[in-house]
């Protein structure tokens, strides 16, 4: 699905961030993150649902080997704020003693999620645990966890597409849009 799909939709107040300039990121953040684990092995973990987009796009632009694990966590239900409670819903098959991890997401809004999920993948005892985002909220910035890869810093408004839903609608749009606040405000 595509913005001029969806431009009749009230629910969508305009396009954010463009399928083109998603991609051309991701690609910078690829070369990094080869550059960085260069030589070393690299498990890749996304967090499903929201990163799946994320997830595809950005191993597809690594230029090496990674293998790839996922982990389903949710803290939103099918509001628009953190219930303030993380759950997992689907824990990874691998192993992670002595491996490089590194978190995939779509977005870091209070940071709850991130915090979290770092304390429990580092209870694993793995070589490294490190974080890439597509996006981060101001919010986020208070957060004592890390984060060593982001794509966008955003404002604080309500995005949906490339992954993030509203109530599981919009994870397949191609661009990253906002949401108009009279649906959720
Ligand atoms: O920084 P936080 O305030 O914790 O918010 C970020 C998290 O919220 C969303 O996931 P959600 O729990 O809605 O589940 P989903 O990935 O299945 O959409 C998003 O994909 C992040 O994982
Ligand atoms: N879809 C969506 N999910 C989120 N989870 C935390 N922040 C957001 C956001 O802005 N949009
Ligand atoms: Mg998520």
């Amino acid at each position: 699905m595509d913005a001029k799909q969806i431009e009749g939709d009230l629910a969508l107040d305009q396009t954010y961030i463009a399928e083109a300039d998603i991609q051309a990121r991701l690609r910078e953040l690829a070369a990094e993150i080869a550059r960085d684990y260069e030589g070393e092995d690299l498990l890749l973990v996304g967090v499903l649902r929201g990163a799946v987009m994320v997830m595809a796009d950005l191993a597809r632009a690594l230029d090496r080997d990674v293998e790839m694990d996922w982990m389903a966590v949710s803290s939103y239900g099918s509001g628009t704020t953190s219930s303030g409670v993380v759950r997992i819903l689907k824990d990874l098959d691998s192993d992670l003693t002595g491996r490089h991890v590194l978190i995939v997401e779509d977005i870091i809004d209070s940071g709850l999620t991130l915090s979290w999920l770092t304390t429990n993948l580092r209870s694993r005892k793995p070589a490294s645990v490190e974080i890439c985002t597509l996006l981060r909220k101001p919010e986020a910035l208070k957060m004592v966890v890390d984060v060593k890869y982001v794509g966008f810093d955003i404002p604080n408004a309500f995005v949906v597409g490339y992954g993030l839903d509203y109530d599981e609608r919009y994870r397949n749009l191609r661009d990253i849009a906002t949401l108009a606040p009279h649906v959720y405000a």
